[in-house]
């Protein structure tokens, strides 16, 4: 993840708008500082100019942050798989560009493709599992795009710990903090992801042919 530094924006802002990818919770969970945590990450991407992508959904962590982002201006962008449209139906998502694909793979295939960045809150198996395959395509140098763990409350702790555990057992390689990095709050995790576009100016991409 080093590049040659570009002129930093003298706010500490990205000096364009970036479009992140939010990876959280289809469900709210049970901490009032998650649902805080989500909503704060949403007024952040909007305030600071950026776009959010997203599950598509209305429920839970991933409704909170896009809605937050809706109402503080930021242009949200939902890719949904086609059966699961069926289980928001009634739980209203904000407005949005909405793109439906047919299969998971798609989905993903999409926010790999058009996310400058990825943000991680909390969240179940969905989110772990969008969180490895950023991570595992950092590794193979298929992506080379910043992902940032939120980590409230400590809820990447064990996670973080089961990365050290994955190098002690000999496989993987030591340096976690190449491939991701961990904040404590949501303003680090924008700063980060921030300072990463200003300093790697059109060096983020994808290998789409290898996904
Ligand atoms: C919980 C309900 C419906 C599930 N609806 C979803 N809509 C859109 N995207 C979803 C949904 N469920 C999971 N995802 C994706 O996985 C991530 C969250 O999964 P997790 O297991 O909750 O961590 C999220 O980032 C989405 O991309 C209503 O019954």
């Amino acid at each position: 993840m080093s590049a040659a530094p570009t002129e930093p924006d003298p706010r500490g802002a990205a000096a364009r708008p970036l479009t992140i990818c939010v990876f959280c919770g289809a469900r709210p969970g049970r901490r009032a500082a998650d649902t805080e945590a989500a909503r704060h990450l949403g007024l952040l991407i909007g305030r600071r100019g950026h776009r959010l992508l997203y599950g598509g959904g209305g429920s839970g962590l991933m409704g909170e942050v896009a809605w937050s982002a809706q109402r503080h201006g930021a242009p949200v962008t939902g890719v949904i798989p086609t059966f699961l449209v069926e289980k928001e139906r009634g739980i209203a998502a904000p407005p949005q560009q909405t793109v439906v694909t047919s299969t998971l793979g798609e989905r993903k295939v999409a926010f790999l493709t058009q996310a400058d960045a990825f943000v991680a809150l909390p969240g179940g198996f969905g989110t772990l599992d969008e969180v490895l395959e950023v991570i595992s395509l950092n590794q193979l140098k298929v992506l080379t795009k910043p992902i940032v763990l939120v980590n409230t409350d400590g809820f990447w702790d064990r996670f973080l710990g089961m990365a050290q555990e994955l190098t002690d057992w000999g496989f993987t390689d030591p340096d976690l903090g190449s491939l991701c990095s961990v904040t404590g709050t949501t303003e680090d995790a924008l700063r980060c992801v921030e300072r990463h576009a200003n300093h790697t100016a059109g060096l983020a991409a994808v290998d789409a042919e290898r996904l």
